[in-house]
């Protein structure tokens, strides 16, 4: 079993404005993330993301959520944003997670998309070379994006099958379809070293929603107590 943290690790994905980024820092997320995906309603250009991530600077650790991204991108990130993470949530090999990691100096979560325990199987070749692995749902089928959908995943599944299936248990989040109403229920069922949430704390796509931010956060807060 990787080391357990003492406190449940809350990120909050996809935010886009100054407001929201405050929102979420007071709040007391830990991590906060900023996609380059032109597709997502959340993407924004190394430019805009720069004064976000000087804003979060030393207040909650910063993710630059890529999707298949090739070095030129990575490296006008890393220059312009200077993220403390890296997330690749696309089709990466763990060979190109070694890569991006040796290469740009930086951490590593790599998403994985779960379904089924098979999946799990498939993220064993994560485990050791990513520094955290973020269990994901899958996309629905018409989706024109790998992640933040909304969606969920069998989470009794995830506790019952990844002890079998990873040995030692990788230091992991879980994501898809997290709420204010769900995020209790799934910190209890899968005791997760962090959490990450985007649709849940939105009130249309891409719009962050700030009461929703403080909610999410004090009822993720609330469960923490009894996992940890
Ligand atoms: O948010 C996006 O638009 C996005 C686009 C491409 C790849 C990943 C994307 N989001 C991932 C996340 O925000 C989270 O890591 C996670 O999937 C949670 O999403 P949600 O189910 O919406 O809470």
């Amino acid at each position: 079993m990787a080391d357990r943290p003492t406190a449940l690790t809350i990120k909050i994905c996809g935010l886009s404005t100054a407001a929201t980024l405050e929102a979420a820092l007071a709040a007391g997320a830990d991590m906060v993330g900023l996609v380059f995906f032109p597709k997502s309603p959340r993407n924004v250009t190394p430019d805009a993301a720069a004064p976000l991530a000087a804003r979060a600077c030393s207040r909650a650790e910063t993710v630059a959520l890529v999707v298949d991204a090739d070095d030129a991108l990575l490296a006008a990130i890393a220059e312009t944003v200077a993220p403390d993470w890296f997330q690749l949530h696309g089709r990466e090999t763990p060979e190109r997670v070694a890569e991006v990691r040796a290469r740009f100096g930086r951490p590593v979560m790599k998403a994985v998309g779960i379904a089924t325990a098979d999946d799990l199987d498939r993220a064993r070749a994560f485990a050791g070379v990513a520094d955290r692995l973020l269990f994901d749902a899958k996309p629905p089928p018409a989706a024109d994006r790998p992640g933040g959908n909304g969606v969920s995943f069998d989470w009794d599944m995830l506790a019952r099958e990844l002890p079998r299936r990873l040995d030692p248990v990788p230091s992991f989040m879980l994501s898809g379809g997290l709420g204010i109403a769900n995020v209790g229920d799934a910190v209890a069922r899968t005791r997760p070293f962090g959490i990450d949430v985007s649709s849940g704390v939105e009130r249309a796509p891409g719009e962050k929603d700030e009461d929703m931010i403080a909610a999410f956060v004090a009822a993720a807060r609330a469960a923490e107590a009894g996992a940890f």
